[in-house]
């Protein structure tokens, strides 16, 4: 399995080239995948945006080709997809003839071009014109900036469109005076250079943080992008982030393992975890993570994914750390959180303090004559541990300076919690247990 030279586009062959050092099918497998859950290689076909993917590759396509002028924000919550979108849109853009000469893109993000004087040095950067302004010195901003765009006009004093993306768009409306979107967004209204503005943001009030000169000069066009995959597209693209591409250099290996994942997801265990994720979170993102510990526990010895490793994965990231917390602390400091379950019944989930606790104990402790009774400050004692492990924590936050014994606390546990976590309580005695279920002691 030699490296080849690939026809097919750019994204694809970069993908092929990265894993094609390594001899082992399953050891590339597996580094395609990785790349893939990590989003290190470019992404895979687009789920159930195709309108919004459409909307955008027009946009940029008319300012390449035409020369128009335009501003969009791409709105969306997090892991919605947006990025992808955008970078589905430009790499299907790049294997078209002419784009790549004819479009300069600049990238820019909130979290690192913290100020406007970083963004335009970023912006010269990108557009490799340090040498041009060498050491000038610039009376404004704009000026600045209509330097670098006058400089990219070529010999017939044509102007190079400019696609300038910005993610975390909110962040640059806290820049002063907001002066680069002004200037974006002004550019792009004259007609002197074409340029193209995508802001990337997850803010839908993002509106409200602009400025009234800069809002005026703002298109309006707006693209929302919300993950609405249904369960049939959620499943799709679980079988395209597992499934080998057609340029993965072993085709026969490939063939083979695509249809060990076609039946992996058919199985009825799989797909009974796919869809409880599914319900818990319908993010791609939460997929990904699903899919990360099976896939790196490939190997040559475990070289198939298997149902039982899914099914770990997915007990591993449903853990519930505080029930888990539960099977860890002492007897006596689990009678404590099944009296405070038991003040909340009596009580409808109002606060408590340890004196109310503690005598719901010894009522407990005293009924039972096997039961080990414990000194009141030894209870306190088990008491503050549970508030370091935060189980349960005081209403007021520590502010004021009332006695311990009498401070106001709440469970910061369900009920159902502490009774799941009593099933697997190692050696957990049987009146601790009867006590639990028990209606009101
Ligand atoms: N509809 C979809 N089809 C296929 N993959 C998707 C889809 N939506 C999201 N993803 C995947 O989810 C991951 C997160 O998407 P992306 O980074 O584009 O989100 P984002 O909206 O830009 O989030 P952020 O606001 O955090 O930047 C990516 O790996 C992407 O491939």
């Amino acid at each position: 399995m030699g490296r080849r030279k690939s026809t097919k586009s750019p994204s694809k062959e970069s993908e092929e080239l990265e894993i094609a050092g390594d001899e082992s099918p399953i050891a590339l497998v597996q580094m395609t995948l990785r790349q893939r859950l990590s989003q290190f290689s470019s992404p895979l076909a687009i789920t159930g945006l195709e309108k919004e993917k459409k909307q955008l590759y027009n946009l940029i396509h008319r300012t390449s080709t035409t020369g128009e002028s335009n501003s969009v924000l791409v709105i969306g919550p997090r892991g919605a997809g947006k990025s992808m979108l955008l970078k589905i849109v430009l790499s299907e853009l790049g294997a078209e003839k002419d784009f790549k000469q004819n479009l300069l893109q600049v990238h820019l993000n909130g979290l690192l071009q913290t100020d406007d004087r970083i963004a335009l040095k970023e912006i010269t950067r990108q557009l490799q014109l340090e040498n041009t302004v060498g050491d000038r010195v610039f009376g404004s901003f704009s000026e600045n900036l209509q330097f670098l765009l006058d400089a990219l006009k070529s010999g017939g004093q044509k102007s190079k469109p400019v696609l300038f993306i910005l993610d975390e768009f909110d962040l640059f409306a806290h820049h002063r005076n907001q002066t680069l979107l002004y200037n974006l967004f002004d550019i792009s209204q004259s007609a002197q250079t074409p340029v193209c503005v995508i802001g990337v943001t997850c803010r839908l009030d993002v509106m409200e943080l602009l400025e009234k000169r800069v809002k005026s000069r703002f298109s309006h066009r707006q693209i929302h992008v919300f993950n609405a995959l249904s369960y049939k597209d959620y499943c799709t693209v679980c079988r395209n982030l597992l499934s080998l591409s057609d340029q993965f250099p072993d085709k026969t290996f490939a063939k083979t393992w695509n249809h060990h994942i076609k039946e992996l997801l058919q199985d009825s265990v799989v797909e009974e975890v796919l869809f409880r994720q599914y319900n818990l979170n319908k993010d791609v993102r939460g997929l990904q993570t699903l899919l990360v510990q099976p896939i790196c526990q490939l190997s040559p010895v475990n070289p198939i994914l298997t149902t039982s490793a899914i099914v770990d994965a997915f007990k591993l990231i449903a853990t519930d750390s505080k029930a888990a917390m539960l099977h860890g602390i002492s007897i006596l400091e689990l009678c404590l959180i099944i009296a405070m379950k038991h003040l909340s019944d009596i009580y409808e989930g109002e606060p408590f303090n340890f004196e109310m606790v503690y005598s719901e104990y010894m009522k407990f402790a005293k009924r039972k004559s096997g039961m080990q009774i414990f000194e009141k400050p030894v209870v306190l004692k088990a008491f503050e541990h549970l508030m370091a492990l935060e189980l349960i924590k005081t209403i007021d936050n520590g502010g004021t300076r009332i006695q311990k014994e009498y401070r106001l606390m709440s469970l910061l546990i369900h009920p159902t919690q502490i009774t799941d976590a009593l099933q697997k309580y190692p050696n957990c005695p049987t009146e601790v247990k009867q006590w639990a279920t028990s209606a009101l002691a």
